[in-house]
């Protein structure tokens, strides 16, 4: 940072960073030091080694879980974190019906841990990079944001309670959804025939449900649909779009995202921090270029110029 308190920085690999320790710290407590280094074997475009990546990733989550299962048969308190829970509702479901296939395997609770870990780190950070981009070019909401963040918290670190105040903040990652959601298409399998409206679907066939394409739809969303205007969440979701339904970024129905609480939560609370302390702009060495790599990333990284308030 510069003297005048400046800085241009790829805020890319911090907010992944930040987001990787939430997750860890949710899901493994102390031991997120551990869960981070998981992330280091998410697949990208160059290491896109899935077999050497499960077989990297399965014993440290092992570790971890027989290290767990020691202390609780061991008397030991159980830690309040996602796997804590996960092996005490584990234990209680086998002793309630006195025999282990009523449980889940060590493999299977392993395979859970693995789902929070990558539903739940890269989608946030994306949600994030957008929302730094979309500030950025939207000066105006930029300064909304930080005098509602201001009004609630002044210069404290955020709580839960005042998150939950941030109205026009929940307005932005909103529309931030809507317009880059990290989740561009929803996948689904038909296993048997069936009748969806008018058509006919056969037994087997895949559909692609695109998030992308619904989000930005005229006919859903009125003649600004391609603009970002977080106003259109002013009366909540079921105002803002025509049907219910073409606002998804979670997902909808059964399968909808079950972390999708935690990411706003986390979202508000990151952005609170850094409006707290810093107008944001691109810098020049930004290059707008969103690509898939499982979510919508910024493919040349988040460049930023930062200022210190
Ligand atoms: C902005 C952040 C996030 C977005 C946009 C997002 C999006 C989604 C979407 C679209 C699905 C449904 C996929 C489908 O139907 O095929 C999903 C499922 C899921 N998400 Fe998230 N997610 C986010 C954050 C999180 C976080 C933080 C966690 C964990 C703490 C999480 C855990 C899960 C899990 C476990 C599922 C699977 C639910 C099931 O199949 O029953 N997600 N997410």
């Amino acid at each position: 940072m510069s003297p005048e308190g400046v800085c241009d920085v790829d805020f890319w690999p911090y907010l992944e960073n930040i987001t990787s320790d939430a997750i860890s710290r949710t899901a493994f407590g102390s031991s997120y030091e551990e869960g981070r280094r998981i992330f280091e074997f998410l697949p990208t475009k160059r290491n896109n080694r899935m077999k050497e990546i499960e077989s990297q990733v399965r014993p440290i989550v092992r570790a971890l879980i027989d290290r767990r299962v020691n202390a609780i048969k061991a008397g030991e308190a159980i830690n309040p974190d996602l796997l804590g829970m996960l092996l005490e509702s584990n234990f209680q479901e086998i002793e309630q019906h006195g025999h282990k296939s009523f449980g889940m395997t060590i493999d299977e609770i392993i395979e859970e841990c693995k789902v929070f870990y990558f539903a739940g780190q890269e989608t946030t950070s994306t949600l994030l990079s957008w929302t730094m981009v979309l500030l950025s070019k939207h000066q105006e909401w930029q300064k909304r944001a930080r005098d509602e963040i201001y009004n609630v918290f002044g210069k404290e670190k955020p709580n839960y309670e005042g998150l939950s105040q941030l109205k026009t903040v929940s307005m932005i990652l909103f529309e931030v959804l809507r317009f880059y959601p990290p989740v561009v298409a929803l996948l689904r399998h038909v296993t048997e025939e069936i009748k969806l409206g008018k058509y006919t679907l056969p037994k087997d066939i895949g559909l692609n449900i695109p998030v992308l394409w619904l989000h930005h739809s005229r006919e859903f969303w009125g003649d600004d649909a391609m603009e970002f205007n977080p106003e259109r969440f002013r009366d909540g979701v079921a105002k803002a779009v025509k049907g219910s339904g073409m606002f998804c970024p979670f997902g909808w129905g059964p399968r909808i995202c079950l972390g999708q609480n935690f990411a706003m939560v986390e979202a508000k609370a990151v952005l609170s921090m850094i409006l707290q302390r810093f107008t944001i702009e691109l810098s020049s060495s930004y290059t707008h270029a969103p690509r898939l790599i499982f979510t919508l990333q910024p493919q040349h990284g988040l460049h930023l110029t930062l200022r210190r308030i």
